[in-house]
């Protein structure tokens, strides 16, 4: 025998029973089943407000009560074939006259007791296991209507009345043994041994289904509703949660105290107490296999899902007074239960100087008061302080009977935490190991609940979510790139990167679920006008796990926004030089907040673009070795200039194309003056560890004067042209010696020089062609040939490689 229970929204209407009576007939052809039914979906709820109007003394009860018998009189025309309505229409408008005449009694006196309300609840089931048994024979079924206030004995506790299990269990099997055919049972309803009609509490239909299964020790019992199961955790606040294939009881009552909807715990007990399996089924979706609850503890997962509760206060209770007396944890929970206040979560130091209590925001004053109260002469004297209160929290637990004895639960949820800068305002932990939970700020819960996700169910798969500015050559490259390996990456990498937000100097723009990159999107006067302070307040209210900002622009007021960036836990990449090559000291900073806060800071392509030029710096440092000289072409748009400047074309003309080709900063002034180049050398001293300011670098540029106060960089083009002479003369001289023209960049003894350099045939940067960038690393270690690092040092793709490649580096970095 199975029992099968079927709830309100399988049983709404017509569409959805249809669905309902056709799983049923697939498990007539293997099983012996019994059958219990909600009432149909919103009917409990209309009942119990067409009662509240009545006694309100409200006359729009009747019209609210006529449309219910409506919504049930069509209910049986749509179920139940014409010749066989007679019955069912009579069976229910008898029904409707009896609730007519209690409603008016109810109009009249203003009564609406627990026991009156309990009398009309009961209607709902008794009217759609009914109507539905009916309709179940039409269908060729032998079904028996079971109203279950004939075998479940309950006391008079109405509202949530208790069970008297002998004499039901008795009543149920009595009943089974002498009736035939499908029993069609209501759920939710009983009646104490007089006869009067109770109701079994939160989900009733549920418990009722359990009892019957207890009491007939059946097979399983399955709880058919709209959901697939149990979800490893609340799918409106993880996208990413699945359904669990396999609960141990334990486990699913930890869930459903900890807020996941899963199956009321004193509903489990009958079905447990006898070892029953319980399958939660979806009416919607019948082949999905759902959740199985049963006493078996599965090894293969730590933990079975993560729950929360929001809108919960911190309550401390503290002083001398707790510590010196034995009883005083005792008067505050005595205090708080004579009060009927729930305590969520509790957590007491060793020290025993406080009491910290987790308890829901709307008792939390109730809660003051009662402590306050208990305590109100230890308080007068001073012993205890007064009890204070904490706003804003909510809580999350992690549940799973794998954790005890198993360590690293504890670890991998504080670590997932903390890397996403949670803070963990209270901790409790049973030495039963099934749960372990925090109370963190509610304005993070989301984004807890997603971390701890992907650290206990997704560890093998990463969200790196990123947020973008700058969409011009470099950013616009790094987005095709992402598209184009997106796939890969989730496929092969468990990576899976989402762009946030995007932004120009002109408008900025969010996605919740991230931008399609397989059709990007172009910014445009329709989005919002880009404020770099709202970007980042945006950024860190959508408060994802694993941020990233990327840095797109050469823009110093972006850089100058780093320190908050890396300050909220988000992660840093960018081509955009400003920042490090600003002063030493906010180079340095950046580093310490970085390291402080565990996030990543990731600038590879500060220096010859995707070239691996840091982190072999960086590298080389680490392992001990200390670095003497650096020779090097750090410009490709330089060496594209002068490399093909010495086959005849114009200065100016050969200045535009290297421009045209993305080798050019934005403004190509920054690359002509040396700046760039500085700038560049001046990061790499610092990465080989020494203490450079800006003015040690000495720099000569190639900006004609009367190049550099232009207003525009059309003019500069202009402007450059009437200097091609004077460049052709460089050129010349350089020829005649058999020299090349090479813009270099050396560092030696702590300082710096930048410039236009003739050099002999067999130097090793003659052959430099392109945009080809050349660094020569003579250390300690690379002494007498020094270490060499060629290739493309500018350009849209090599860049953006570059910079796909660091926010890789971050999202393997917060996998670990
Ligand atoms: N090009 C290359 O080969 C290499 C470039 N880099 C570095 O990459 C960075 C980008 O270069 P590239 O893509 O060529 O430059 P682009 O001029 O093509 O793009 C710059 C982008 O930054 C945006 N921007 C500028 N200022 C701001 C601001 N204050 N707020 C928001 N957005 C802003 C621009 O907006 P808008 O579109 O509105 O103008 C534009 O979208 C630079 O730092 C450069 O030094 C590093 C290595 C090689
Ligand atoms: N303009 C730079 C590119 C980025 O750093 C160059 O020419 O190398």
């Amino acid at each position: 025998m199975k029992v099968i229970k079927f709830g309100g929204s399988s049983v709404a209407n017509p569409e959805n029973i249809k669905k309902v009576f056709s799983i049923i007939q697939e498990k007539l052809k293997k099983h012996e089943i019994a059958i219990v039914f909600s009432a149909f979906g919103g009917v409990t709820e209309s009942l119990l407000k067409i009662s509240q109007l009545a006694k309100e003394g409200d006359p729009a009860y009747r019209d609210l009560l006529q449309s219910l018998e409506e919504r049930h009189l069509d209910m049986v025309r749509q179920l139940i074939s014409v010749q066989n309505q007679s019955t069912v229409m009579t069976y229910v408008k008898v029904r409707f006259k009896e609730l007519e005449d209690l409603f008016h009694g109810i109009f009249l006196i203003k009564e609406n007791s627990a026991r009156t309300l309990d009398y009309v609840a009961s209607f709902g089931e008794r009217l759609s296991a009914f109507i539905l048994s009916e309709a179940l024979a039409g269908h060729g079924l032998k079904t028996q209507f079971l109203d279950a206030r004939d075998v479940i004995r309950t006391n008079d506790r109405f509202g949530q009345a208790r069970v008297d299990f002998e004499t039901t269990n008795a009543l149920i099997r009595s009943y089974f043994g002498k009736n035939d055919g499908i029993k069609v049972i209501t759920g939710f309803i009983a009646s104490t041994s007089k006869g009067e009609t109770t109701t079994l509490g939160r989900s009733g239909s549920d418990y009722t289904a359990s009892i019957f299964a207890g009491a007939l020790e059946a097979e399983d019992l399955e709880i058919w509703t709209d959901v697939s199961g149990v979800l490893t955790s609340d799918p409106r606040m993880v996208y990413t949660a699945f359904t669990v294939p396999q609960l141990s009881y334990n486990e699913a009552m930890e869930l459903s105290h900890f807020g996941a909807k899963v199956i009321f715990p004193a509903t489990m007990q009958p079905a447990m107490k006898r070892n029953i399996p319980i399958y939660i089924k979806n009416t919607f979706e019948p082949e999905n296999v759902g959740t199985k609850i049963n006493g078996d503890v599965t090894k293969e997962a730590l933990i079975k899902g993560i729950s929360s509760i929001s809108n919960i206060s911190i309550v401390t209770v503290q002083g001398a007074g707790l510590i010196e007396s034995v009883t005083g944890t005792s008067r505050v929970f005595k205090a708080l239960a004579e009060t009927e206040v729930n305590i969520v979560l509790i957590s007491q130091a060793s020290s025993e100087h406080s009491i910290c209590l987790a308890i829901k925001t709307d008792e939390a004053y109730l809660a003051k008061e009662a402590v306050e109260k208990e305590f109100h002469y230890e308080i007068k004297s001073g012993e205890m302080e007064e009890v204070n209160l904490l706003h804003g929290f909510a809580t999350v637990a992690v549940v799973g009977e794998n954790m005890k004895h198993n360590p690293g639960a504890s670890g991998r949820m504080f670590r997932a935490l903390g890397r996403n800068n949670i803070n963990v305002a209270a901790i409790a932990q049973g030495s039963s190991e099934l749960n372990i939970s925090a109370v963190i700020p509610q304005a993070d819960l989301q984004k807890a609940l997603n971390a701890l996700h992907e650290a206990f169910f997704l560890s093998e798969n990463k969200v790196l979510h990123v947020f973008l500015i700058g969409t011009g050559l470099i950013g616009q490259a790094l987005i095709r790139m992402i598209a184009s390996q997106q796939e890969k990456l989730q496929r092969d990498s468990m990576l899976d990167i989402q762009i946030h937000g995007l932004a120009n100097s002109r408008y900025m723009a969010f996605h919740e679920d991230g931008f399609d990159l397989k059709n990007p999107y172009q910014l445009s006067e329709k989005d919002e006008k880009m404020n770099l302070n709202k970007f980042i307040e945006t950024m860190e209210q959508m408060n994802f796990s694993n941020s990233v900002m990327v840095d797109c622009t050469a823009s110093m007021d972006v850089a100058d926004t780093y320190s908050r960036i890396l300050e909220a836990k988000v992660g840093i990449v960018t081509p955009n030089k400003k920042a490090n090559s600003g002063s030493m000291d906010q180079y340095l900073a950046l580093k310490k907040i970085a390291k402080k806060r565990g996030v990543k800071f990731l600038y590879e392509t500060n220096v010859a673009a995707g070239l691996p030029v840091i982190n072999t710096l960086q590298d080389l440092m680490l392992s001990g070795d200390s670095v003497i000289k650096i020779e090097a072409v750090l410009s490709g748009s330089m060496n594209f200039i002068f490399s093909e400047f010495e086959k005849g074309a114009s200065f100016s003309e050969v200045v535009k194309v290297a421009k045209e080709k993305g080798y050019t900063e934005p403004d190509p002034r920054d690359d002509l003056s040396g700046m760039d180049v500085a700038r560049k050398i001046l990061i790499l001293g610092r990465e080989a560890e020494q203490h450079l300011e800006f003015d040690s670098v000495t720099v000569e540029g190639m900006v004609p004067e009367d190049c550099v106060e232009t207003a525009s960089v059309d003019e500069f083009f202009e402007k450059l042209k009437a200097h091609d002479a004077d460049f052709e003369k460089l050129r010349e001289q350089a020829k005649a010696k058999g020299e090349k023209l090479r813009f270099m960049a050396t560092l030696e003894n702590g300082s710096a020089k930048v410039g236009l350099n003739s050099l002999k045939e067999e130097h090793p940067f003659s052959s430099l062609q392109g945009s080809d960038n050349m660094i020569l690393l003579t250390t300690e270690r690379y002494h007498d040939f020094p270490m060499i690092i060629r290739g493309p040092g500018a350009g849209a793709d090599v860049t953006a490689a570059g910079v796909f490649a660091d926010v890789i580096r971050i999202g393997n970095y917060t996998r670990e």
